[in-house]
């Protein structure tokens, strides 16, 4: 395994620092893995080609629920933006292929192809029924590593108007291995599976990313005293990998007293970078969430070598899909993400500007934010701004 080293310059790290902006998704730690190619092409290869047009084509799952709705507000202010992105709508009904849940080959091909990939959200039916779509795609494309900003919002009061965590979570294994089965009638077996390997690459991933953006601690998050072996796995791999990274410094928490803590008083994760097995990233995001208006506002990045799929943290929103009441701004802020890893930096600025003046003036907001407004009438708001 390499040990991985920030070429960022204190400029650079200045410019993805999630207290100014959205942006990082650690394309410098992607980069560092290619060698042998000139930085053009470094770039080209993990975020697409600018076509003859002048246009990068991203593949785009709209989605279940309320997928569609907040898909349209992202294209139509992406467009009065000017935003230089072709939209490439893709398929994900599920197939069935070889006894195991995929999706449509040309889907696949797309996003191979195109790199970077906007996904609304997907429902997974409880019980019977295909297996999750979005666990499915982190798993084909080998995404595995997904960063879940979340930051107070200018204007909109909480109980704390301070939160700046930064989450990430392991994407490919842990509880959500998709390995259960019946060992007798009334008696069940999930695993939870932890390598070595893939604990590795999150855990680099997450320090490499600390060095980019200047947010110099990292803590790994876990239940090592109950599940010795898995999460124990995972902190002994942290212990090891934070040597590699001095200027980096390393401790580590029990989960349920990170949840404590964080809810009675977020400001000492302000400069910490979280990092932790998949179902616990989950569950901490949605929490997150939760202090600072709600899961209408928090994006994140499935972060792969090859390519990578920005998404909300939120699901498909059945109550309230077809309605018009959908906050567009989770997926607004994902596909900032997306700009900024594209390196498409100004635009991705430009709109993120739009979106926080009209939250901060609070005269346009959506029912979860305590607003009347429908969810095409905040994205015109965006749009008025541009
Ligand atoms: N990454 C993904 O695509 C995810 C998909 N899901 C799927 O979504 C479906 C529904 O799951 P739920 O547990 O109901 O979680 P959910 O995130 O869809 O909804 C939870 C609550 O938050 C609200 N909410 C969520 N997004 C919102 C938005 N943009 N604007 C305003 N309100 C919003 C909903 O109305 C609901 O009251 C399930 O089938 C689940 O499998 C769940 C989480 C993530
Ligand atoms: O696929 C699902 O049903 C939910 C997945 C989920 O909550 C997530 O990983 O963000």
């Amino acid at each position: 395994m390499l040990a991985v080293r920030s070429f960022a310059s204190p400029a650079r790290r200045q410019c993805l620092h999630p207290a100014r902006s959205w942006a990082p998704t650690s394309i410098q730690a992607r980069r560092q893995y290619a060698t042998g190619f000139s930085e053009k092409e470094k770039v080209a290869q993990f975020h697409g080609q600018k076509g003859s047009d002048g246009l990068y084509t991203v593949s785009l799952i709209e989605g279940d629920g309320i997928g569609p709705e907040i898909s349209q507000s992202v294209k139509d202010i992406f467009a009065a933006a000017k935003a230089p992105i072709k939209w490439e709508p893709v398929d994900v009904t599920p197939q069935l292929r070889d006894g195991k849940t995929t999706i449509p080959a040309e889907t696949i091909k797309s996003i191979e192809k195109n790199k970077v990939a906007l996904k609304g959200p997907l429902a997974t039916p409880i019980g019977k029924g295909h297996v999750s779509l979005n666990l499915t795609l982190r798993r084909t494309f080998n995404l595995f590593a997904n960063v879940r900003p979340c930051r107070s919002i200018a204007g909109y009061k909480t109980p704390y108007d301070n939160v700046d965590t930064v989450l990430i979570r392991e994407n490919t294994e842990g509880e959500y291995s998709g390995i259960e089965h019946v060992v007798v009638d009334g008696v069940v077996q999930s695993i939870k599976l932890i390598t070595r390997e893939a604990s590795e690459r999150v855990l680099r991933f997450a320090f490499q990313y600390a060095e980019d953006v200047g947010r110099l601690k990292v803590r790994a998050v876990h239940k090592a005293t109950i599940m010795k072996m898995s999460d124990g796995l995972f902190l002994s791999t942290a212990d090891r990998v934070a040597k590699d990274f001095p200027s980096v410094e390393f401790d580590a928490e029990l989960l349920d007293n990170t949840c404590l803590k964080i809810v009675t008083d977020p400001s000492p994760y302000n400069d910490k970078v979280l990092v932790m097995p998949n179902l616990y990233g989950d569950i901490l995001s949605d929490m997150c969430a939760g202090l600072i208006g709600g899961l209408g506002l928090t994006p994140s990045g499935n972060i792969g070598d090859e390519c990578s799929i920005f998404e909300a943290v939120h699901g498909s929103a059945p109550d309230i899909a077809g309605k018009g009441l959908a906050n567009p701004t989770a997926l607004l802020l994902s596909s900032i993400m997306m700009l900024r890893h594209m390196e498409l930096n100004d635009h991705a600025t430009r709109i993120e500007k739009a979106i926080f003046d009209t939250l901060a003036e609070g005269k346009t907001l959506t029912g979860d934010l305590g607003g009347k407004s429908k969810t095409h009438e905040y994205a015109g708001a965006i749009i008025k701004r541009l």
